[in-house]
């Protein structure tokens, strides 16, 4: 057995280490024990491992006999920070490193990021976390593999012939897209493309975005008609700039199937793309390069790091983040889900190797894809746009305290909302009710509102939004969900993990290793460079000191709650008609 120290439960918190803006994961580390031996001595560098069924997970023979302990990377780029984690074939992450970086808001509704920050803030996690690795008396050639997860939708457009981005990226939920949807909605036509890539047409997904910028700036229009505009998701643009950018040789331009899903340019059956969906948003695929699509797991697709201290090592395995929070918490069955309570909110349901189309406003999307011969697996998905975020939003806009776990203790300081119910619709609202027209909107206020209740309110809106989310489900899938798999920054709060159960009134099952984002990457890597054989090496990963949290609110409080949200949903369409 391993021991893995105490979680730090302030470890997503805006703690400043050594007054950057790095941020201290270190809570959760594993401290090495006698279990878990430090590199063995003998290491070799011309290897070719094979796995002997009495060697423990992640230990590998060497052909002449040595035995190795492997592990593996993990970069998790997020909407709010970047990390990257070194797992051990436990599925114990050893160190790690994670910065904050900056979110612009240039207007109302726009939201972007530096893609060239994007890189450096992986690429200093990475140099940091190795540091922490070699502290710890590791070497860095004990790092088989590399595994990359990001946000997803989120649109880079670069030179092809610089590798230079052309303009910020822009972030999943940005709504400068929404006159455009509202146009293209009008469209015959965009009542057949759900069937064909499981996404509703919204502001969401990458193809509006980057129709926009084909639209509105110059530098974009003029790369294509030159045939020297490179698209992708953020996994693409990482992939390409550690590869070595416009230098490589050639260069590497590769997307994951679970983020290409994400593009609503990709035929979830093909898996590949769709020359009707690419008509439809008026993109010509002679004038862009769009990223190949390759399976979510595998040695050779997605290159090698081409400079820094991990040079030579292969990047093995691309997933979404949200597909690798299913993957990280072992979600591998159909019926298993998973709710990640990060910036936003997204719930993922394994329906197995044939994807199902919503007819209850989730989106069908590809859950993972571990190639070589195995089917890819779906997934139906429940996305909400803000959760964590909305945290970070009395935190930075309202100075409701100075880190998130303080919007907790503020929402603990009152017994219940006091009839306060806020409508986090920031970018219109996402599953299941996909209202564009919708704006942020607090109800019920009175003299007696203060701090706790807007507080409590905004915790409470990812819950029962969570929960309209389920009962989709549930009529799409024909299945109740016994228990809830949570993971996420936002699943640190305890009160919100409690109404979470309250409000569903079924289980909510939280694991102490946290960070099933990075972990569910560096399980993609891992399986195709060896460190792990199969599925059925990692049914051990991450089960120790889970807590569940049990409903404990009368159902018929908790009905009445679910109402007065519906009711305040209803309420809040319709802001933005005129504009
Ligand atoms: N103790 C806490 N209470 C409430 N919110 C929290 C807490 N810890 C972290 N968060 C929220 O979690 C979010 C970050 O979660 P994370 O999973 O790192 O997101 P992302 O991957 O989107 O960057 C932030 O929005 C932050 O406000
Ligand atoms: O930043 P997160 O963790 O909320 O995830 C972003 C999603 O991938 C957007 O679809």
């Amino acid at each position: 057995m391993v021991h893995i120290t105490e979680l730090n439960p302030a470890r997503f918190e805006d703690t400043l280490v050594n007054g950057g803006p790095s941020l201290n994961l270190d809570g959760l580390l594993m401290k090495p024990t006698a279990a878990t031996p430090r590199r063995l001595p003998d290491d070799t560098a011309d290897f070719h491992p094979h796995h002997e069924d009495h060697l423990p997970r992640g230990i590998l023979e060497t052909d002449d006999g040595k035995k190795q302990h492997w592990f593996v990377g993990s970069i998790d780029q997020g909407t709010t920070s970047s990390r990257f984690l070194i797992f051990n074939g436990e599925g114990d992450p050893v160190a790690s490193h994670q910065i904050e970086f900056e979110n612009l808001y240039p207007k109302s509704g726009w939201h972007e990021h530096d893609p060239l920050e994007l890189v450096s803030s992986v690429e200093q996690c990475i140099e940091e976390a190795l540091r922490k690795f070699v502290d710890l008396g590791y070497s860095k050639s004990d790092i088989r593999s590399i595994g990359i997860t990001n946000q997803r939708e989120t649109t880079v457009v670069w030179d092809s012939n610089t590798g230079e981005p052309l303009c910020n990226a822009i972030v999943w939920p940005d709504t400068r897209t929404s006159a455009l949807v509202r146009e293209l909605k009008a469209r015959e036509e965009s009542s057949s493309l759900m069937e064909l890539c499981g996404l509703p047409l919204s502001t969401y997904p990458s193809s509006v975005k980057l129709s926009w910028l084909l639209q509105n700036v110059d530098s974009v229009k003029q790369a294509y008609d030159e045939g020297r505009l490179a698209f992708g998701t953020v996994d693409s643009w990482l992939i390409y700039k550690l590869n070595g950018g416009a230098k490589a040789d050639p260069p590497v331009h590769v997307t994951d199937s679970t983020n290409a899903s994400r593009t609503m340019f990709m035929n979830l059956r093909t898996m590949q793309y769709d020359d009707k969906l690419l008509g439809f948003f008026g993109i010509d695929k002679t004038k862009v390069q769009l990223p190949k699509i390759v399976p979510s797991s595998d040695p050779e697709c997605f290159g090698k790091i081409a400079s820094g201290p991990l040079i030579n090592v292969p990047i093995a395995g691309c997933l979404g983040d949200q597909s690798s929070a299913l993957v990280g918490q072992c979600g591998f069955s159909p019926g298993q889900a998973k709710n990640t309570y990060g910036t936003g909110c997204f719930l993922l349901y394994n329906v197995g190797d044939e994807p199902v189309i919503s007819k209850y406003g989730l989106l069908s999307t590809v859950a993972y894809d571990f190639g070589r011969g195995r089917k890819p697996v779906y997934a139906l998905e429940g996305s909400i746009a803000v959760a964590g975020s909305g945290v970070k939003f009395l935190v930075n806009n309202f100075g409701f305290g100075k880190e998130s776990s303080e919007i907790t203790s503020l929402a603990e300081s009152v017994p219940d909302n006091g009839g306060v119910v806020f409508v986090t619709a920031f970018s219109g609202l996402f599953a299941p009710y996909w209202i564009d027209d919708a704006k942020g909107t607090i109800f019920g206020i009175t003299q007696h509102t203060n701090k706790g209740h807007i507080a409590r309110a905004t915790l409470e809106a990812t819950c029962f939004q969570t929960r309209a989310i389920l009962e989709a489900m549930e009529k799409d899938s024909k299945h109740k969900l016994e228990t809830l798999a949570v993971d996420g920054g936002l699943s640190n709060s305890d009160l919100c993990m409690q109404t979470q159960a309250d409000v569903t009134g079924i289980p909510v099952d939280r694991p102490r290793m946290r960070e099933t984002t990075a972990l569910g990457a560096a399980i993609a890597a891992g399986l195709a460079t060896g460190v792990w054989r199969e599925l059925e090496d990692l049914k051990e990963v991450n089960r120790n000191g889970r807590k569940v949290f049990q409903p404990q609110m009368e159902k018929a409080q908790a009905e009445r709650m679910f109402k007065k949200w519906g009711k305040a949903v209803e309420m809040s369409r319709g802001w933005v008609q005129e504009d």
